[in-house]
């Protein structure tokens, strides 16, 4: 797995602006290289600002969005109409403006779909899309150019809590987390081995309030406990923060990469 990269930029917004123009690149180049590209995203205001920004960038269109694979790092197991949907929100800030394949947007279900009000059937569910998308990758997941993840205060990621079962989960790649400490409290989530299929993992997220849990995650803190330190991709882990999200690391703060 690979080492953690660190970037700062001054604030959220310029945060956003970069990271949607480092997405735009990254996919882009999957789409040359192999025709089409996927990328797994997160909800929480930071993972929704950087979708907002693609949406307003002239480069988005470098995409071919007809060729390009969308997932959901978590959700909340909420019904389809839920403002708190994070498939609904990004699908306002971005998917809704660009030409997306249906086909190739795959949601994670929610609690008045198909699987009613059953979060383990609909996980479930989710496992069996992302094994049938494994294609050539192997395995049971595929292997996702760009993972997504914002960061709590507590350091979860997706919806993988501090000292939860999600947390040490090394089997399912799926799972539905009940009694999540953020509301909604039934949730679905990526666990550690489906995230760490990807090629790259980009850990997002701005504010004071994220400083004490990107500081220790970064300085080695466990996965139980500080769920942000064990997502890791498999070529690349970037951390893109903004100047108050980084403040707590000492040192390196306003530094380009670690
Ligand atoms: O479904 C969710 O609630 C999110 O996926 C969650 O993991 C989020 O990314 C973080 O809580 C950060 O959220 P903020 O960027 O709003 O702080």
């Amino acid at each position: 797995m690979s080492a953690n990269e660190v970037i700062v930029h001054d604030d959220a917004d310029i945060l956003a602006a970069a990271c949607a123009a480092r997405l735009v690149t990254r996919l882009a180049d999957a789409q040359a290289a192999r025709g089409s590209a996927s990328v797994v995203l997160t909800g929480g205001g930071t993972g929704i600002a950087i979708l907002e920004q693609l949406r307003r960038s002239p480069a988005r269109d470098a995409i071919d969005w007809s060729r390009l694979d969308v997932y959901w790092g978590d959700e909340r197991f909420v019904p389809a109409d839920d403002d708190e949907r994070n498939e609904k929100q990004a699908r306002e800030a971005l998917l809704d403006h660009v030409g997306v394949d249906p086909a190739r947007v795959h949601p994670m279900a929610p609690s008045d779909g198909e699987f009613g009000d059953d979060p383990d059937a609909a996980s479930a569910a989710y496992a069996g899309i992302l094994a049938a998308n494994a294609g050539q990758d192997g395995g049971d997941v595929p292997t996702f150019d760009v993972l997504l993840l914002g960061i709590g205060g507590e350091g979860h990621v997706a919806s993988i809590f501090p000292a939860s079962q999600a947390a040490s989960e090394d089997r399912r790649r799926v799972v539905a987390v009940r009694d999540s400490p953020k509301p909604p409290p039934t949730r679905i989530s990526l666990t550690f081995p489906a995230i760490r299929a990807a090629a790259e993992v980009w850990l997002v997220t701005t504010g004071e309030a994220k400083a004490d849990a990107v500081a220790l995650a970064l300085a080695g803190a466990s996965e139980v406990r500080l769920p942000a330190a064990g997502a890791k991709g498999r070529s690349r882990t970037l951390w893109l923060l903004d100047r108050a999200a980084a403040g707590k690391l000492g040192s390196l703060t306003g530094s380009a990469s670690q």
